[in-house]
């Protein structure tokens, strides 16, 4: 019995941040097992409309005192579709409570199947599925599950002949959809637009393969890639990075794992291993723990971790950053661009007779009297796509924007203090102006950068799958109508507009609403002299490189020299 106690305490239980399923991974004083509280959890989500109507059907509600209406959900879910039943001993009371009416339910079953023409339960789960998703509007929405691959520990070509051996290659993004139920035929979509990325039917779980547990592949939403590759492009041997990087707001470390990919595919087929380095940090020493955590899982040896450090305590002057040339900053945002953000699943429930009827066709809030019998207390999350933002609660006031953005400006104007740094990027997971291009119109408008030279990376400037996203920054914001929300616009030339990558919940392309820019150094455009170390910044890490490696043999110096590309005949 205590698999329902614990997953009614888990469904009730406040957010504490963290994908669901990590929540219930996490948590303490579980007594069932978590796979079993999450497949129990997500299967009778599934089910929860029709559920609902044949317990209120049946009635069960008025004679059984002790069921609560998530509890009957749950267990008359195992009653009926478990294969064994509810898992409990046959003499439990609980148990009884529903076995007593099982006639009434399983005409209700029965009746509420025939109703829509199915002749199988399965045909039935698939029906109520595309009804589910018709009645909350998602039916043309895909939203896939994005996996990233890591090149520190394996390539794409490896990946498509082990882990997605099976997965029939489709192309397009539509065509992950599927009703299909309960094992749809594996299918894979390769990204067009960023490297090493590919897209599989939301349901595919990979927690369990090897490749997962070894950090050869990553779950990364898509758009969550877009910074690290707008930073470090589609470079390769011949033109690597030059100069070390910093990711300032990096927890859980999707960004920090995916720079280091994309070094480590820049240094593909080089002798001499390189000794760039990322310096990666978060404020917040838990959430440092997670990013410690998966930069090891990922094999990134070139990162350092900086536990618990604030970003805009970095010393510019800290040798330790002399040859930072680029940063990528991704800080706390509203996260108002996140799909799923609590994607705990929501129940549609019977009515509890006490209680007042069932208001149809919107989910009834999970009542406190529902979290019964158990003491589970969520934990610690560990990383998942849903885990990059670290704002519990998505509700945000206009106030709340407005510190957040100036938050926001402030982070990025101190990277761009950073005396050999070329490169920055900029990045939310939020659909607001204010947090997006607004930040952007202030940072541009800031001292440092007009003294320094910085401009927006150009949409012509942007790495080949960036440059054909054609989803770019917008001059506007206001409400939908009938709906309440931030407004305002930005004074930024067209330009500008098409240099910011935007991405939005609910089109075809299955990812949630994202913000990223990247800023460059123009020498010519600065306002102030620049020092001359700056100025000769490649000179100088060309110096430093050839005393490190004095040493070397001479095939090494042929290769450092074709690397580095700045001087030619
Ligand atoms: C959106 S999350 C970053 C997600 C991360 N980039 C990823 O891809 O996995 C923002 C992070 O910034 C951190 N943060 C906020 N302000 C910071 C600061 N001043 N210095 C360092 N970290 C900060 C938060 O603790 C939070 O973990």
């Amino acid at each position: 019995m205590s698999l329902y106690f614990d997953a009614v305490a888990i469904l009730t239980a406040p957010s504490s941040g963290g994908s669901f399923k990590s929540r219930i991974y996490s948590a303490r004083n579980l007594r069932a097992s978590p796979a079993q509280i999450y497949a129990l959890t997500t299967e009778a989500a599934k089910w929860d409309t029709v559920l609902a109507d044949v317990i209120d059907k049946s009635g069960i509600l008025a004679l059984e005192r002790k069921l609560s209406p998530l509890l009957a959900l749950l267990l008359v879910h195992d009653h009926l579709i478990a294969k064994k039943g509810i898992a409990a001993p046959a003499t439990h009371t609980l148990r009884q409570s529903i076995e007593r009416h099982k006639a009434r339910l399983k005409a209700e079953f029965t009746k509420a199947r025939v109703r829509r023409g199915c002749a199988t339960v399965e045909q039935f789960k698939a029906a109520v599925i595309r009804e589910k998703r018709l009645a909350d509007g998602t039916s043309h929405f895909v939203y896939p599950r994005w996996v990233r691959v890591n090149n520190i520990r394996t390539t794409l070509e490896e990946q498509l002949a082990t882990t997605f051996k099976a997965y029939r290659r489709v192309e397009s993004l539509s065509e992950l959809a599927t009703d299909e139920e309960p094992k749809p035929e594996p299918r894979l979509f390769i990204d067009p637009n960023i490297p090493d990325l590919v897209a599989v039917p939301f349901g595919a779980d990979f927690t369990s393969s090897p490749a997962y547990k070894n950090g050869e592949i990553i779950l990364q939403d898509k758009a969550s890639c877009f910074p690290a590759y707008l930073l470090l492009g589609d470079r390769g041997p011949a033109d690597a990075w030059e100069g070390d990087l910093v990711d300032g707001c990096a927890a859980p470390g999707n960004k920090t794992t995916h720079m280091a990919s994309l070094l480590a595919k820049q240094q593909k087929g080089k002798s001499k291993k390189s000794n760039q380095m990322i310096f990666s940090m978060d404020a917040s020493t838990v959430r440092s723990r997670t990013l410690q955590k998966m930069v090891g899982l990922a094999g990134a040896d070139s990162v350092t971790v900086l536990q618990g450090q604030d970003f805009l305590a970095l010393d510019h002057e800290d040798e330790r950053f002399e040859n930072v040339t680029g940063l990528l900053l991704d800080p706390s945002c509203s996260g108002s661009g996140i799909i799923g953000r609590d994607d705990v699943p929501q129940f549609t429930l019977p009515v509890a007779l006490s209680k007042g009827p069932r208001s149809h066709g919107k989910k009834r809030k999970r009542e406190d009297d529902d979290a019964e019998q158990s003491k589970a207390t969520p934990g610690i999350p560990q990383a998942e796509p849903t885990d990059e933002n670290d704002i519990a609660d998505g509700n945000v006031d206009l106030e709340r924007l407005t510190k957040l953005s100036s938050i926001q400006a402030r982070i990025v104007e101190h990277a761009l203090g950073f005396p050999n740094a070329t490169h920055v990027t900029y990045s939310t997971c939020s659909i607001h102006l204010i947090e997006n291009e607004g930040v952007v119109a202030r940072i541009l408008g800031t001292q440092v950068a007009k003294e320094r030279g910085w401009r927006l990376l150009r949409r012509d400037e942007q790495p080949d799958g960036l440059r054909r996203w054609t989803k770019r920054g917008v001059r506007e914001e206001q409400p939908a109508e009938g709906e309440t929300g931030p407004s305002g616009s930005v004074d930024l030339p067209d330009e500008a507009l098409e240099a910011c990558i935007r991405s939005w919940q609910g089109d075809a392309e299955g990812l949630g609403g994202f913000f990223v820019a990247g800023f460059v150094r123009d020498p010519a455009l600065a306002t102030a002299p620049v020092p001359e170390i700056e100025q000769n910044s490649d000179n100088k890490m060309l110096d430093e490189d050839e005393e490190a490696n004095a040493e070397d043999d001479d095939e090494d110096e042929d290769e450092d020299e074709e690397d580095w590309g700045g001087f030619s005949d």
